[in-house]
């Protein structure tokens, strides 16, 4: 999910209103939006060219759905009723001249008509407001002409520093390590006066963070070879070809008689018996023959289909009445009937099981159909969960004033676990950097990949950072993420005893943990095992607006559900980072930006959610 930005077309045209055009400038311009800016949320409306109307759904956009661009189109050439720019100029705050003569001054270079433009673009609040042509082709142009610029713009209304300061360096061609924007905290707990005050690790996109993990985390190369029953769950590290035919022989798919179908109707004369694990028999069927023959068994040479004993009837026993001597076939046969051919179900060479496939139970079947008794995977590694906090406690432990419970660490496990990692529990560690320190020389010891919880925000105790800096020579890749809840997330590698390790400081509030280790460890452990699915899936879903009043894009948990047919997601109520309740029932994380319920309104806005689906 990237840095996305909040798009509202607004299409002005009296005939697309009233319904006697289609409106094709609209879905062009949302058609560019979604090449240029994969991840960008889109709103539309078509508006008539009334000055009201314009004005209305402009500020509506602006001021609630604190859209990043709206772009009109149409409704600002020279007729009378062409009156977008008015309604414009009466929203905006400021204008922006500059993108209004971008867009005529490239235009003039393919049409001289761009000098009739009446264009207007401008601010409000932090909203920028674009004026482009009605047809289709000019709004897709000048959307063109203007569209480089439009991020920068955007973090700069959004008061998004560092981003800013990035694009800063980048236009005036210096680099990013001689700005210096990350410089690790080295205050001593003893010098509380002199700790940052400012964070100094830069804010990250979610988006951003993932590029971050995946570059550092690489893919496993260890393949290890495991007994088939044992595979279910793991990476497969080869194809699997069928080695031989499924079935081997040609199978019964019924208990009944196998036949001749030339001979249709009638009587049979019964032979002998095929059950199932009889050997085939070799003896070719005669015409008027049957044999009785059960489901699995093998077909005999000579028959060519399998009537069912339902359709059948008896007509001669033997004198004790014990045997049947000769049965009636009642309905048709016809060639092929109720038999598996050899290799039906898999045929020899034919590839059963994909490299990077998680093993199913299926998938264990099919291994033993195959007879594949051993298989390779790639190896896993070792994961440790660490909580930390003087304030925590084991839950089995009596609980004194000022002290909680642990959940994290219990939570996490049981996340993982959920999507089939085992994790160590590594204990806790107290907030004071000998313990932290301690704390994770025992976890590196044995693990790979060690997961915190608590310890990474802005407080004189959070030491997380400054330990693994300070006494693991660590590299702080982030530590700040542009989200909610999450935002003080941290991420670092480190080299251990010759190796290196990752560690994920995830944030102390327990849904903020349970959320981010959902958003990027989860993920991460599957990327390093080859995983072909590495993300949980996303989906759109139209839903009465949520709320989210914080500035960072949040992810809210959710439940998504069909009603009469239609997919749409109810919140699992309030969404405060330390209420785990809200993480429980939930099965989505919908991505909400700035978004504030208009006061004394019915909350009646329908909005598209990106949600990303997961069980836990
Ligand atoms: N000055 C600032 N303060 C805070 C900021 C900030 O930007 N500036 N960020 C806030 C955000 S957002 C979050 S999230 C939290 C994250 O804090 P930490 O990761 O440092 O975690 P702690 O301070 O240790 O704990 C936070 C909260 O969670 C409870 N907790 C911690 N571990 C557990 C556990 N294992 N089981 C249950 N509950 C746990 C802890 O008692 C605290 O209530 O920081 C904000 N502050
Ligand atoms: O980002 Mo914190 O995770 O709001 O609670
Ligand atoms: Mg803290």
């Amino acid at each position: 999910m990237a840095a996305p930005i909040k798009f509202g077309i607004l299409t002005v045209s009296d005939t697309c209103f009233n319904g006697t055009k289609a409106d094709t400038s609209g879905p062009k311009l949302n058609e560019e939006i979604k090449r240029e800016f994969p991840n960008s949320q889109v709103i539309f409306h078509i508006a008539p060219d009334e000055l009201p109307s314009i004005k209305e759904c402009l500020l509506k956009w602006c001021d609630y759905h604190m859209c990043d661009v709206i772009l009109t189109t149409g409704g600002t050439g020279f007729s009378p009723r062409d009156v977008t720019p008015e309604a414009t100029r009466q929203v905006i705050e400021k204008e922006a001249p500059g993108l209004a003569y971008a867009m005529v001054a490239r235009s003039l270079a393919i049409t001289e008509m761009a000098m009739l433009s009446r264009a207007v673009c401008g601010i409000r609040k932090k909203t920028i407001i674009a004026n482009l042509p009605g047809s289709e082709k000019g709004a897709a142009e000048c959307f063109g002409f203007i569209k480089n610029a439009i991020p920068h713009a955007v973090n700069v209304l959004a008061d998004r520093q560092d981003l800013v300061t990035k694009e800063h360096v980048t236009i005036q061609g210096i680099s990013l390590e001689k700005v210096g924007t990350i410089s690790p905290s080295k205050v001593k707990l003893d010098n509380v006066a002199a700790r940052n005050r400012i964070s100094p690790y830069p804010l990250v996109e979610v988006s951003k963070a993932t590029e971050i993990i995946r570059r550092e985390c690489s893919p496993t190369l260890e393949i290890e070879v495991i007994p088939f029953e044992k595979s279910a769950n793991r990476i497969l590290a080869e194809d699997v070809l069928a080695t031989e035919a499924v079935p081997p022989f040609r199978a019964s798919m019924k208990d009944g008689y196998a036949v001749k179908s030339e001979d249709g109707v009638g009587n049979r004369i019964v032979r002998e018996v095929a059950a199932a694990g009889d050997m085939p028999s070799e003896e070719e069927l005669k015409a008027g023959e049957a044999i009785r023959i059960s489901t699995g068994a093998p077909v005999p040479p000579g028959a060519d289909a399998v009537v069912q004993v339902e359709d059948t009837s008896i007509v001669e026993t033997s004198t004790d009445g014990t045997k049947e001597l000769s049965i009636e076939i009642k309905v048709a046969p016809i060639c092929g009937q109720d038999i598996r051919d050899i290799g039906s179900d898999v045929k020899v060479n034919e590839l059963v099981l994909k490299k990077y496939d998680r093993i199913s139970p299926a998938h264990v079947g099919v291994l033993a159909v195959l007879g594949k008794t051993e298989v390779k995977v790639y190896k896993r590694r070792a994961v440790g969960v660490i909580s930390t906090g003087n304030e925590i406690k084991n839950p089995k432990d009596n609980v004194g004033p000022g002290q909680i419970r642990d959940c994290n660490k219990f939570t996490l496990l049981n996340l993982l676990k959920k999507y089939y990692y085992e994790a160590e529990d590594c204990g806790m560690a107290k907030d004071d950097p000998d313990s932290m320190k301690k704390a994770l020389h025992a976890a590196f010891s044995k693990n790979d990949v060690v997961i915190t919880s608590g310890g990474v925000s802005m407080g004189e105790f959070d030491v997380l950072k400054q330990v693994l800096e300070q006494d693991f020579d660590a590299m702080i890749h982030f530590a700040r993420v542009n989200m909610k809840p999450g935002k003080p997330t941290t991420f670092a590698t480190c080299s251990f005893a010759g190796k290196t390790k990752v560690v994920f400081g995830l944030p102390g509030n327990p849904v903020s943990c349970g959320v981010t280790c959902l958003l990027f460890v989860i993920p991460t452990l599957r990327h390093i095992e080859r995983s072909a699915v590495i993300d949980f899936p996303i989906m759109n879903v139209i839903a009465t607006a949520l709320e989210n009043k914080d500035n960072r894009p949040e992810y809210q948990r959710v439940r998504v559900y069909q009603q009469s047919g239609v997919t749409t997601l109810l919140s699992t109520g309030n969404q405060t980072s330390s209420r785990l309740n809200s993480l429980v029932g939930a099965n989505g994380l919908a991505l909400v930006y700035n978004y504030v319920i208009p006061k004394n309104s019915y909350n009646n806005s329908r909005l598209s959610y990106q949600v990303m689906l997961f069980d836990v």
